[in-house]
């Protein structure tokens, strides 16, 4: 029988209601949560790794570079099949995309979660955990990276956003859609993600990379401040193709005057970061000064990538767009 191991690090799929506060808050154990999928046993042996209990609020740089070591590790042992990870909802597309990029084994990754907690009667955790037991032995899941499997729908993590706060079905992969379902009797994929790249994570701290969003009237003060802050890289939420104003422009070009890289991103859900306008602040014009477009790629996502190549030794604007057009 194949291996899974279970990586459990919190989110609400390990939280309960607190009887004093009545607040969500970490409550139980990825053992815990074993108990309340006796199937499991009918498709692998599951082991389980407490690895930590915190909302996905919390993530950073330093523990996703341990959860790849982690990640790794399970995977180099033959007689492992996959891993599957619980985690908080929130953040789960960026651990998604930061272990798509740094893991290196070709076996399947799944991350689960629940949009309710474990005091709810309709927790819609058990099923998460089981459905990606499922999907972590069989076969046809090797080779498609990263996954995120919530609600049946089975995404990538490259394209993968949660689209909203409460509802079961939360997390979709917009016009690119789903990878695959689980149904009661097969895992069924239908799609498989072709823009897959891999970074080694080196030894070096990974570098600072902050958010900047363009909206109506941004002054770009903030973006000048994370630069003299000694930001090593600049992502900016621009708004449709990737254009923004000409204070937020100007700012961008300071950014690049320090021999800061900029990455345009865009706050609208799908579609693509484009040279196209040519208006001062126009996506043509922060191209043409040095900027880099993040293509499809969310602010979120396009960060990551932004600090994974920054700390690879990559920052001249031909390589980063190389390596986001990937
Ligand atoms: N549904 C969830 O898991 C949300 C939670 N705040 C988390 O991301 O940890």
């Amino acid at each position: 029988q194949p291996v899974v191991q279970f990586i459990a690090t919190g989110g609400t799929i390990a939280m309960k209601i607190d009887p004093v506060t009545k607040g969500v808050v970490p409550a139980i154990s990825g053992d815990d949560l074993m108990q309340t999928v006796p199937d499991a046993g009918k498709y692998a042996t599951v082991e389980v790794n407490n690895f930590s209990n915190m909302s996905a609020n919390y993530v950073e740089a330093k523990w996703w570079t341990r959860l790849t070591k982690a990640v790794d590790d399970a995977l180099a042992r033959p007689e492992v099949a996959g891993v599957v990870i619980a985690h908080g909802t929130d953040t789960m597309e960026e651990t998604a995309y930061w272990l798509d990029l740094t893991v290196k084994s070709d076996k399947p990754v799944i991350l689960i979660g629940a949009q309710r907690n474990a005091s709810s009667p309709d927790f819609d955790g058990p099923r998460n955990l089981l459905n990606a037991i499922r999907i972590a032995t069989t076969e046809q899941a090797r080779g498609k990276g990263v996954m995120l499997a919530m609600n049946n729908q089975i995404n990538a993590a490259r394209s993968v956003t949660k689209t909203h706060t409460g509802d079961v079905e939360t997390f979709k992969s917009g016009d690119f859609g789903f990878l695959g379902e689980v149904w009661e009797d097969k895992v069924i994929f239908t799609n498989a993600p072709l823009r897959r790249q891999h970074i080694d994570i080196g030894t070096a701290e990974m570098p600072r990379v902050e958010i900047l969003a363009m909206f109506g009237g941004a002054d770009g003060s903030l973006l000048r401040y994370a630069v003299d802050q000694g930001a090593k890289g600049i992502v900016v939420q621009a708004v449709g193709m990737g254009n923004m104003n000409v204070s937020m422009f100007e700012a961008v070009k300071y950014a690049l005057s320090k021999n800061v890289p900029v990455v345009v991103a865009t706050r609208v859900p799908n579609g693509r970061t484009m040279p196209v306008y040519g208006f001062v602040g126009g996506g043509k014009t922060s191209y043409e000064a040095g900027a880099v477009m993040a293509g499809d790629l969310s602010p979120q996502k396009a960060r990551l990538l932004l600090m994974l190549l920054l700390q690879s030794g990559v920052s001249a604007q031909a390589e980063l767009q190389a390596a986001f057009d990937r």
